[in-house]
C-alpha cells in the first residue's frame, strides 16, 4: 500500500557564502532557533527539525504554516530532491510532483520538445509521445508558443505547460505546492476539473498551501509547521477549527 513514513527527519541548508567571521558571530549572537553552527563550523539554516509522521493511503494532507515554516522543503524532501541530514524517510508508491514549474524542463528546448522529452522519460513510445504533444499542447492553450524555447515563457505560461504535462500522469502519491493553483482565471477554470481528477485519483495527496478554503475542500488532515517543527497534526477541524 502507498504510504509515507518519516522518523526524526531533519534538513539543514549550509550557508556557504557566510565567510566573514564577524558576520557569523553576529548571526549566532542573534540566538535564532533556525541558525546554528554545524560540526564543520558552517552556519546552517535548520529548515526541518525532527519531524515524525506517517501518511497512509486515502489521506489528503495539507501542509500549512507561515512563510519559511518549512512546507516547500518538506515537499521537496518527500520528492527525493533533498537528502535528510538526520532521521529516516520511507516513501512507498509512484510519485507525481507538482513542485517547480521548470523542474525537469530544458530551458533551451521548445515547449513541444519538452513535452516529448518528458514522454520519453516516462518510457512512452514515439506514437504515445506524439499523442502527448497533441493533448498537452491543446490543453495548455500555448498555440504558436509551443514552438518557442521555454526560457522565453512568462511564469504563467510555464505553469500552463508543466500543468498540462504533469496532469497527464496518474501518480499514487501527489505532491503539490500552491503555485500550481496560481494560473490565470481563464486557465484555472479549464484546469480545475483535471486537477480534481488527479487529486481524487491519487492515493495520497500532500499539498502545501496558505489557502484554507482549498484545505477544507480537498484535505482530510492538516500538518501545521512552525520554524521547521510540527506544531499541530490532526483532522482539518482539529487544527483549523470549525468552518
Ligand atoms: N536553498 C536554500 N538555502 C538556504 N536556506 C533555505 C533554502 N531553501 C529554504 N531555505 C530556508 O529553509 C526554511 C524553510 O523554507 P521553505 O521554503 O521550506 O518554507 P515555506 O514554509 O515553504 O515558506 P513559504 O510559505 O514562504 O513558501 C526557511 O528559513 C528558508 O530560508
Amino acid at each position: 500500500m502507498p504510504h509515507i513514513e518519516a522518523q526524526g527527519l531533519s534538513i539543514n541548508f549550509p550557508l556557504y557564502h557566510l565567510g566573514a567571521r564577524s558576520l557569523k558571530k553576529r548571526l549566532m549572537a542573534a540566538a535564532s532557533i533556525r541558525l546554528r553552527e554545524d560540526d564543520s563550523h558552517r552556519i546552517v539554516v535548520v529548515a526541518l527539525r525532527d519531524l515524525s509522521f506517517r501518511i497512509n493511503a486515502g489521506e489528503r494532507v495539507a501542509l500549512v504554516g507561515s512563510n519559511g515554516a518549512g512546507k516547500t522543503t518538506l515537499l521537496r524532501t518527500l520528492a527525493g530532491t533533498y537528502e535528510p541530514v538526520a532521521g529516516r524517510l520511507e516513501v512507498e508508491g509512484t510519485i507525481g510532483a507538482l513542485l517547480d514549474p521548470s523542474a525537469g524542463m530544458d530551458p533551451d528546448a521548445t515547449g513541444r520538445e519538452n513535452i516529448v522529452l518528458r514522454g520519453l522519460f516516462l518510457g512512452l513510445s514515439d506514437a504515445e509521445c506524439k499523442a502527448l504533444v497533441e493533448e498537452a499542447g491543446r490543453f495548455s492553450g500555448l498555440n504558436e508558443f509551443l514552438d518557442v524555447p521555454i526560457r522565453t515563457y512568462s511564469a504563467g505560461m510555464s505553469i500552463r505547460l508543466s500543468f498540462a504535462v504533469a496532469t497527464l500522469m496518474s501518480p499514487q502519491i501527489l505532491l503539490m505546492d500552491e503555485w500550481f493553483l496560481a494560473g490565470d482565471a481563464d486557465f484555472m477554470a479549464r484546469a480545475s476539473e483535471r486537477l480534481e481528477k488527479l487529486v481524487v485519483g491519487a492515493d495520497i495527496l500532500v499539498l502545501a498551501t496558505h489557502d484554507m478554503a482549498i484545505v477544507r475542500r480537498w484535505c482530510t488532515r492538516v500538518i501545521r509547521l512552525a520554524s521547521g517543527r510540527i506544531e499541530a497534526d490532526g483532522t482539518v477541524e482539529e487544527v483549523l477549527g470549525p468552518a
